[in-house]
């Protein structure tokens, strides 16, 4: 197994299961590398899962809750989950997380926001 990523191992043939159930980050952003067996799906304004297919060299961008707050809801954070391999297979991400520091100031009745992060 490859150091620093998350091993999502085959799930039992008779079962479908989810590596990840469906959940919003909490953070500002999380960048993501994906091996090429696929499997994170993000959910639609429909509530349809949509399969975030490996494009091999992209990162995956998943803005999560501080970033819907600290935009005041102009970017959503992402519904998503992992649905694990099928048998016999193994899948491989690389997740980073990106976190920081939300400062909401009101200043002439106008709100300001900012925010530091940090990987
Ligand atoms: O492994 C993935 O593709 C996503 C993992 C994830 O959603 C998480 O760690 O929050
Ligand atoms: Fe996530």
């Amino acid at each position: 197994m490859p150091t620093g990523s998350d091993d999502y191992p085959p799930r039992a043939a008779e079962t479908a299961d989810q590596g990840v159930g469906a959940h919003k980050d909490y953070g500002y952003l999380a960048l993501l590398q994906q091996d090429e067996v696929g499997g994170l799906q993000v959910q639609s304004e429909d509530s349809d899962w949509i399969d975030a297919v490996p494009v091999p060299g992209a990162f995956v961008f998943n803005g999560g809750e501080m970033l819907e707050i600290a935009t005041q809801g102009c970017l959503k954070a992402t519904q998503h989950r992992v649905v694990s391999p099928q048998s016999g297979v193994h899948r491989y991400s690389i997740p980073a997380y990106i976190a920081g520091t939300l400062a909401q100031v009101k200043d002439n009745g106008q709100l300001l926001t900012s925010f530091s992060g940090r990987l």
